[in-house]
């Protein structure tokens, strides 16, 4: 067994949670419940394109919820949850599971089945019946930043997030991360192997220029400037002004 006395890395500290995007496009997400905690659940898996469906009686629908029926970006199911239908001889098993109503007797049975079928699931307001929770959320275009205090501080998390949030729209990043994407994607089509060396030349070339354009700049890549800059691929990215001078 090594020693490693003079080892180079940190310790790791655990007490945290694994944040990642989840991808939702087109998968089936069941909400329970459609008041305000459900309004703003709804809100986040409309941004992350998932098929929604809300189950609570009629008088339980918000007048944002009943907006987003109307506008057919949800399904409501206007009744109280019914584990035997929704969950266990369902023909498509939801995909995840968002539970925010004013019964905890009946939020403790919708989680565990959802635990009994591996159906992740998140209880609003109780962490130990979420395998994951929500954050504070800041959205410009395809940027998202989220805050979490880990279940310590929920309003705190949400003063964390507005600092952040009043920093970062002093700038267009969105615009800038949407053109980079745009570049990329191009970049790919101009040196499409899947080599090492290959992708080793894209990303140095993509990792200059997003580390050496300002935001402004990136958020001013047009189409045009793209090609342009793509013509140049073997000789290194040329600076902002460079490509400016020759549009
Ligand atoms: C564990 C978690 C599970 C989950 O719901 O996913 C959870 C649990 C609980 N929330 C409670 C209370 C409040 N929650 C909020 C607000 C938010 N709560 C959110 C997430 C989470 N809340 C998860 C942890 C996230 C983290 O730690 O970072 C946010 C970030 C995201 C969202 O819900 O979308 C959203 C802000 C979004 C925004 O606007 O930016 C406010 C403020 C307000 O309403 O203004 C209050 C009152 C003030 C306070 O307590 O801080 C209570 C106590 C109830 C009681 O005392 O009885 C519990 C239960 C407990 O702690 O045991
Ligand atoms: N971020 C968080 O974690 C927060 C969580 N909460 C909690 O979230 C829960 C919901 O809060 P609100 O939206 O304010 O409640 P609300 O009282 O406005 O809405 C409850 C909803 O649940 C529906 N409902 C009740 N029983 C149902 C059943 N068996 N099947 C289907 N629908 C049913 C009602 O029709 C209504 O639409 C509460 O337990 C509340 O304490 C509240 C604030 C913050």
């Amino acid at each position: 067994m090594p020693t490693f006395e003079d080892k180079s890395f940190a310790d790791i500290q655990g007490g945290g949670s694994l944040i990642v995007a989840w991808q939702l496009k087109g998968k089936p997400v069941t909400v329970v419940g459609g008041g305000d905690v459900a309004t703003g659940r709804v809100a986040h898996l409309i941004a992350a394109d998932a098929i929604i469906t809300v189950i609570c009686p009629p008088s339980g629908l918000s007048p944002e919820l009943q907006y987003r029926v109307a506008a057919k970006q949800i399904i409501h199911v206007p009744r109280n949850f019914d584990i035997e239908h929704d969950l266990r001889a369902a023909s498509q098993k939801p995909s995840m599971v968002l539970v925010a109503i004013d019964s905890s007797s009946a939020s403790t049975e919708i989680y565990t089945e959802c635990k009994a079928l591996r159906i992740p699931v998140n209880v609003a307001d109780v962490p130990a019946e979420c395998d994951f929770y929500f954050g504070s959320m800041y959205r410009d275009g395809p940027l998202q930043v989220m805050v979490s205090t880990n279940g310590n501080g929920p309003k705190m998390a949400n003063l964390v997030r507005r600092r952040i949030e009043d920093e970062l729209k002093q700038e267009p990043f969105g615009l800038a991360i949407e053109r980079l994407g745009a570049l990329r994607r191009r970049i790919r089509e101009k040196i499409p192997g899947s080599t090492s060396v290959e992708m080793r030349k894209r990303m140095r070339w993509v990792s200059q220029i997003s580390e050496q354009w300002t935001i402004a700049q990136l958020a001013n890549l047009d189409d045009e400037m793209i090609e342009k800059l793509i013509l140049n691929i073997e000789v290194g990215p040329p600076s902002y002004n460079h490509i400016i001078a020759k549009t």
